[in-house]
């Protein structure tokens, strides 16, 4: 059984501004969010700044993307350089237009400007269908929108949201330009690091893990504590630390919270491989989508086994 995610104890939110981003699509979607404030930021970075820095309680930025994969920047802030906790998730559906400022044509585009997460994302169809336009980058999907609205832009035409084109009263020139129909964008939601949230029974942990140096097989004993205690990974990669080369962290995200004892007891194992290993933390899933626990590796388990333990230690 699970139970809905409690209301966030937040009144102040960042994100990847301005209105019209995906990133506030992402906001919105937060329980109770409707009478927060939420302040626009220039970057993800200055979005987790404002988090460290107290001016806001947290921060909605891009983690991830079906078609390209991790989101790098927000993965190595939030695993490296940022004293961060995940505390939510949403999932965001993407689809784009081309938009311009007065009625045109494809053929005619000879510059486009967007996000550099959006441009990857139609590339292929900018290759095939504006062979010549050249990309310039903007702070997010809506701030290039917008830029068309200035008395010299920079560019012919932008890439965004059907709704900010519709809102800024642009001209929608094409539909539908992403190279992967169907993909959707996972943004997670950062705070300091404070009460994590309850378990709901469709949790997911995120961890950093440094990989071992000079250790035969320490990927090999890391994934075994996971497998042995049934717990499942739902995404891992790994990310340069930025010590030098050869010196890699992991960032994984496994299905279960903390307050569980097999993601703990997975977790203590993998902490005495890797000591360094940083817990991010334990927050519902989005899609709501309940854990598939076998009875060996329940709570109830593992709490039998102590049990037994202790009992024999005490003869
Ligand atoms: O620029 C935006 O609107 C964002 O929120 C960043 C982004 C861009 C493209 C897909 C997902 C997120």
């Amino acid at each position: 059984m699970t139970q809905s995610p409690a209301p966030l104890p937040f009144t102040r939110y960042a994100y990847l501004g301005p209105a019209g981003t995906f990133t506030e699509a992402a906001l919105l979607q937060m329980p109770g969010v409707e009478t927060a404030e939420k302040v626009p930021a220039s970057s993800v970075l200055s979005a987790l700044t404002m988090v460290e820095e107290g001016t806001v309680d947290a921060a909605m930025v891009p983690i991830e993307n079906s078609v390209e994969g991790g989101v790098t920047a927000t993965l190595d802030a939030v695993s490296v350089a940022h004293q961060l906790h995940i505390v939510a998730e949403a999932l965001v559906p993407i689809t784009f237009v081309v938009a311009s400022r007065a009625p045109t044509t494809l053929s005619r585009i000879r510059s486009l400007t967007t996000h550099t997460h959006a441009w990857a994302q139609v590339r292929r169809w900018a290759e095939v269908s504006v062979p010549h336009a050249e990309f310039i980058p903007a702070s997010s999907t809506a701030a290039g929108a917008q830029a068309l609205l200035r008395d010299d832009p920079a560019a012919d035409a932008s890439i965004c949201a059907p709704l900010v084109a519709e809102q800024l009263g642009l001209h929608v020139v094409a539909r539908g330009v992403e190279d992967v129909p169907g993909a959707v964008t996972r943004f997670v939601l950062v705070s300091r690091p404070g009460p994590i949230p309850e378990p709901t029974g469709a949790d997911k942990t995120a961890i950093m893990i440094p990989l071992p140096e000079d250790r035969a097989g320490a990927l090999m004993e890391l994934l075994e504590h996971f497998s042995t205690r049934g717990v499942n990974l739902c995404r891992i990669e790994s990310r340069p630390t930025g010590d030098g080369l050869g010196q890699y962290f992991f960032s994984i995200d496994l299905e279960g919270h903390i307050d569980e004892a097999r993601v703990a007891d997975a977790l203590a194992g993998v902490h005495r491989i890797s000591p360094k290993i940083r817990f991010l933390g334990s927050y519902p899933r989005a899609d709501r989508r309940p854990q598939q626990i076998t009875s060996e590796v329940s709570d109830a388990a593992f709490s039998a086994a102590r049990t037994w333990i202790e009992a024999l230690r005490r003869r």
